[in-house]
Order: structure tokens, then C-alpha cells, then sequence
């Protein structure tokens, strides 16, 4: 019997309406996800890339159940996200949370890291915070921080420290999954590492999972035992982050490669990545990338490429992977 992953989506496809442009044309709409499928197992985490456009937070917040997909499924433990109840959902909150990008953003400023950190408590136990003190204290511990810093207000503290009291927060209620937006690319270079080993460090106490989503392909490198390479909200390649590093089967993920400065070369790193904006007026048959590929062909330009294994739990979809693969290792910047 294989077990039930830890979070599975299925055929997940997200369409938001475009505002109209004339009364005479039906509104267009935009297809952020376009059926994606991937499971993450207890323990083991999966990092989201792709340019700015590519899908990424509308991945999260369908992830965390904050919107409904147009179709598909996202399911933890087994639990469809969208066909529990509101009560059950609620009760599955305490299971996954999630970091955001701006550390200055997702803390209110008027508020104590004692009442901040405790948020998710409050929603799910009720309003008796004078039992949270304790829970406050160890979480703020956890993350390398002093059980008195509970007193403090969020302009106490640097950015670092602040996105460590939002990694307390969503601590707090001991959960499976961490759902992570862009968690360190607010922060200044130096901070950031110091952030991604904590994660690091958390995921081996606790045995957490991560979705870490992330434009920056050397910061998933450092956090997951998995990547999913986004463009157009499709998954274009997906496999361990060595097989991307080291055998690229989709352009794209080369074109992100050769924008980012590579982890595992060692040394410093973690400047952003290339910020182009995926844009969704794609070719509208034949491969979404074949506008911007070096490599396409006419087949490329006449059919969809569906995501097929290239290698060992390595898939892609490009009709060229073979060719992609053959070329010399990605030039890579740093
Ligand atoms: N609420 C919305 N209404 C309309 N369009 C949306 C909405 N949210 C996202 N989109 C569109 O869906 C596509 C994917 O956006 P999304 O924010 O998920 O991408 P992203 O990869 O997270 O980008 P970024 O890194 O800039 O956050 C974009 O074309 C975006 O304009």
C-alpha cells in the first residue's frame, strides 16, 4: 500500500476573469494555472520556480485553500481542501500555514509579537490568550529568538528578525506543511542565508514540509529536495534540483539557470533572478515557450508538449529535451 502524500494536487487549473474591453467582445480571461499536478511526501519539501506572471502565488494561495480552483484538487492527508467543510477546514488550518514575502507587510505593526505569533492559536482555540504565553515563548525559541521579545512591537526588530517571527507564527500550531512565498528575497543577502538555514534546521526537528516558492532557483536549491519549474501556469520541468542544475531538459529552465547565480558552485550568491514577466499572450497552439526558444521547431510551433519523464523522477515537457540535455552545461553568472 504506497501512503497518502502529504499534499496532492490533481489537474489544478485557475482562470481569473479579464476586465472587459468593449461591450461588443466576450471578456477574455487569464489561465494562471493550467493544470498542474504534484504530490509532496511528509518530510520532504518542493520548491515552485518561474518568472514573476508564471503562477506561483495563485500555486500558494489555492495551496492554502485562500481561493477556490476553477477545477482540480488540492488535497492533504487525503482531504479534498475544497469538499471538506467550513468547520473541517478550519480544523485542517492547524496542518499547513504559510511565510510571506514582506516581513515589513504581514506583521501588524500595532500589535505585539506575543498577540502577532499567537494569531493562528487564537483562530483555532478561541480568544483565551493568557494560556498562549508559554506556547508564544517556545515558538519565539524555536526561531532563534528570546521568550521576552513577546513584549516587543514589530519596528523593534530587523528584517530577518521579523520574517523569524513570522516562521514562529506559522510554528505555532505545530503544522505538517509551511507554504513559503518568497520568504527570503525581501531581506538583505547576508540575512537571507541565515533565514534559509533556520528553515533548514526547523524541517529536521520537526520533520516539516515545505512549498517554498521562489523566482531564484539557488534559493530552492538550498531548502528542497524537489523543484517544480513553472511558465504560463504549466509545469514545464520538474525533478531533483541536481538533475536541473546538472541536466536541464526544458529552455527555459536553462534561461533561469544562466539568470541566477548557482548554490552548489559555492561561494556567495543569492542575487536575484531575472524579473522578466511571463506574459500570457503565448502562441495559442503548439508550445507556450516557442516564441522565446532557441530550439523550436516546426513540430514545436503545432503541438503542446505534455510533461514526460526524461530521466529517473526527472519530467519535462519539450518536444527538444533531448537536445536541451546534449547542450553544454548552462553559463552560469556569479
Ligand atoms: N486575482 C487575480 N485576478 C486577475 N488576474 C490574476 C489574479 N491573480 C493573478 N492573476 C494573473 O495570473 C497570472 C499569474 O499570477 P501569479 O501572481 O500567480 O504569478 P507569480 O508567478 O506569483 O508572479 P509574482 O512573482 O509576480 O508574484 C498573472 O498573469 C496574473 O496577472
Amino acid at each position: 500500500m504506497t501512503a497518502v502524500p502529504l499534499l496532492d494536487v490533481k489537474d489544478l487549473e485557475q482562470r481569473y476573469a479579464l476586465p472587459r474591453e468593449s461591450l461588443f467582445r466576450p471578456p477574455g480571461q487569464v489561465r494562471a494555472l493550467n493544470g498542474v499536478n504534484v504530490q509532496v511526501a511528509a518530510g520532504r519539501s518542493l520548491g515552485i520556480v518561474g518568472e514573476s506572471g508564471s503562477g506561483k502565488s495563485t500555486f500558494a494561495r489555492l495551496v492554502m485553500a485562500l481561493e477556490r480552483p476553477t477545477s482540480g484538487q488540492v488535497a492533504l492527508l487525503g482531504r479534498d481542501l475544497n469538499r471538506i467543510s467550513a468547520d473541517e477546514l478550519r480544523r485542517t488550518r492547524r496542518d499547513f500555514q504559510m511565510v510571506f514575502q514582506d516581513p515589513y507587510g504581514s506583521l501588524d505593526p500595532r500589535q505585539t509579537i506575543a498577540r502577532i505569533v499567537a494569531e493562528p492559536l487564537t483562530v483555532l482555540e478561541g480568544a483565551d490568550r493568557a494560556t498562549f504565553g508559554e506556547r508564544v515563548a517556545a515558538a519565539l525559541r524555536q526561531v532563534g529568538l528570546r521568550g521576552a521579545d513577546m513584549e516587543k512591537y514589530p519596528h523593534e526588530f530587523s528584517g530577518g528578525q521579523r520574517q523569524r517571527i513570522a516562521i514562529a507564527r506559522a510554528l505555532i500550531t505545530q503544522p505538517k506543511l509551511i507554504v513559503a512565498d518568497e520568504p527570503v528575497s525581501a531581506l538583505d543577502v547576508s540575512v537571507q542565508a541565515q533565514v534559509l538555514n533556520l528553515m533548514q534546521d526547523l524541517q529536521e526537528q520537526f520533520g516539516l514540509s515545505y512549498v517554498l516558492i521562489s523566482h531564484d532557483l539557488a534559493v530552492v536549491d538550498y531548502l528542497c529536495d524537489e523543484v517544480a519549474v513553472m511558465y504560463l501556469g504549466r509545469i514545464v520541468e520538474q525533478g531533483r534540483p541536481e538533475d536541473l542544475f546538472e541536466h536541464c531538459a526544458h529552455p527555459y529552465t536553462r534561461a533561469l539557470l544562466e539568470a541566477v547565480p548557482r548554490a552548489r558552485a559555492g561561494g556567495g550568491r543569492r542575487r536575484r533572478g531575472s524579473q522578466a514577466i511571463a506574459s500570457q499572450s503565448a502562441a495559442t497552439t503548439g508550445c507556450p515557450y516557442v516564441v522565446r526558444c532557441p530550439l523550436a521547431d516546426q513540430h514545436c510551433r503545432e503541438a503542446l508538449p505534455a510533461l514526460r519523464k526524461v530521466g529517473e523522477g526527472h519530467l519535462a515537457a519539450c518536444h527538444r529535451a533531448e537536445a536541451v540535455m546534449a547542450l553544454p552545461p548552462a553559463a552560469v553568472e556569479g
